[in-house]
């Protein structure tokens, strides 16, 4: 058995969905640690596609337990209707579990996050406009709601009372808004608990039941490394710890649970939103990776910024993370490309480093190193093992492996959870065993 962490390497989207869902097959527990509705983790199984903002990629499995931690943040009506497609799919969701200590997303959160990325101007973050930013800033401030609060009709509708008192003022006087009326909010959420009530519990004693059971866990990240508040391109990051240490926080467990780390990126590089992006193509090379990799965000439908691989944010991805291996997708995105290029270094003030810059204005500065490599200009979508692909598209795997010094373990060729080889399940593989940094297949 493993408890394998599944984190996103780079800006988010990396395909956390497909390989969660992929890894599942193995897993009995999937926790999603933190984030919300935010995410959109995106699976295709057998021609269907199923687009997930808070829900656990392993609930396409009848038999996995799906948990949404402590650590994320819950819009009530958004996971209601996301419920209510998969209950109309037929998929069961009565596996599902939600933490009773996470946060709740209120409309005031939404409200805020929309006007202050519009008082920003040009200092917006781009952020996804779901109050994601809000609600994690009422939870360090003390003020938040949490699901159990929800589930006890009383001292919630106290609790909103005089919570909208405060939030009305910001609304009114700082964003010239029209005030929320408490009863109203409270009543609708409390129609939201009733929906919920079943599948809220204490999970984190549900977790620490599956690790003394020796259960195969799966934490579910959202997001990627450099939307990380602490470890990201702050401030142009999100309010959560997408990293792997966040699924401590995110799910109550201790840092010995857990056994490896895989780390999802693309086989280029993709940013949603504002923010400094060394590898960015604003030329024929980036429409072209954006119309066949369809980079629209699957929560917001806005255009996703594209670029060549990142091996500097690789490098770094793999130490804050404490990567194990790796799982490279969209490969088949690049199947066109004469040439492919790989940033190996950054130019920061005419100096070279292949470092990650700490600093913010650093980072805004950097100029991409490029080292070309020939594309392979053939269809990879069909291949099912190392041994199909042609010779170029094996040796750009070999020189990402060893750039970023890690083991490449699934390589992805198409969303569907079919067009995948699977070097070594990383459940059941050994740690840090599956691909050598040489790229040789062990
Ligand atoms: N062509 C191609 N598409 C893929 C592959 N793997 C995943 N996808 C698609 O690429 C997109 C990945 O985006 P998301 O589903 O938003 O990724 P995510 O990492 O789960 O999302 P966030 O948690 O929101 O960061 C989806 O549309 C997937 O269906 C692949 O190997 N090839
Ligand atoms: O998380 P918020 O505050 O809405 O946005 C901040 C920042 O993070 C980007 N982002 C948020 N969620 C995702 C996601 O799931 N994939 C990719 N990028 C995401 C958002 O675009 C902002 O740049
Ligand atoms: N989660 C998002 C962000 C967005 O939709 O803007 C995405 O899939 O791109
Ligand atoms: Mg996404």
């Amino acid at each position: 058995m493993a408890n394998v962490v599944v984190i996103g390497a780079q800006w988010g989207d990396e395909g956390k969905g497909k390989i969660t869902d992929l890894l599942s097959k193995s897993a009995d527990v999937v926790v999603r640690y933190q984030g919300g509705v935010n995410a959109g983790h995106t699976v295709v199984v057998k021609g269907q596609t199923f687009k997930l903002h808070l829900i656990p990629s392993g609930i396409l499995y009848p038999e996995t337990k799906c948990i949404i931690g402590c650590g994320t943040v819950i819009d009530p009506k958004v996971l209601i209707e996301e419920l209510d497609r998969l209950v109309a799919l037929n998929i069961p969701t009565d596996k599902l579990l939600i933490s009773q200590t996470a946060h709740v997303t209120m409309p005031y959160h939404r409200s805020i996050d929309l006007a202050s990325e519009e008082v920003r101007g040009t200092h917006k973050i781009g952020t996804t406009g779901r109050g994601i930013g809000p609600t994690y800033m009422d939870k360090s401030d003390r003020v938040g709601i949490r699901v159990q609060d929800l589930m006890d009709a009383e001292s919630f509708r106290e609790q909103v009372a005089w919570t909208i008192v405060q939030k009305n003022e910001i609304l009114e006087k700082l964003y010239n808004l029209p005030p929320l009326d408490p009863e109203q909010v409270a009543t609708e959420y409390l129609g939201y608990a009733e929906r919920l009530r079943p599948h809220v519990v204490n999970t984190s004693v549900e977790i620490y039941e599956a690790v003394r059971r020796r259960r195969n866990i799966l934490f579910e990240g959202a997001q990627g490394t450099l939307l990380d508040l602490d470890h990201g391109t702050y401030p142009y990051v999100t309010s959560s710890n997408p990293i792997a240490g966040g699924a401590c926080i995110g799910t109550g467990i201790g840092p010995t649970t857990i056994d490896r780390v895989i780390g999802v990126a693309k086989a280029y590089t993709t940013r949603v939103g504002e923010g400094p992006f060394p590898t960015e193509l604003e030329d024929a090379s980036g429409d072209m990776l954006g119309e066949r990799g369809a980079e629209f965000g699957t929560t917001t439908g806005r255009k996703r910024r594209c670029g060549w691989f990142d091996g500097v944010i690789g490098r770094y991805a793999v130490r804050i993370n404490g990567m194990d291996c790796m799982a490279i997708t969209k490969l088949d995105v690049l199947d066109e490309f004469d040439e492919i290029q790989v940033c190996v270094a950054y130019e920061i003030n005419g100096e070279r480093t292949t470092d990650f810059p700490n600093s913010g204005r650093d980072f805004a500065k950097c100029v991409p190193i490029y080292k070309t490599l020939p594309g392979w200009k053939q269809n990879t979508a069909d291949c099912r093992s190392l041994e199909d692909l042609p010779k170029a598209a094996l040796d750009y795997l070999k020189f990402l492996a060893d750039l970023m010094e890690v083991p490449i373990s699934i390589v992805s060729l198409g969303p569907s959870r079919d067009q995948t080889i699977i070097v070594e399940d990383p459940i059941h593989g050994p740690k840090r065993g599956l691909l050598s940094a040489d790229g040789t297949p062990v």
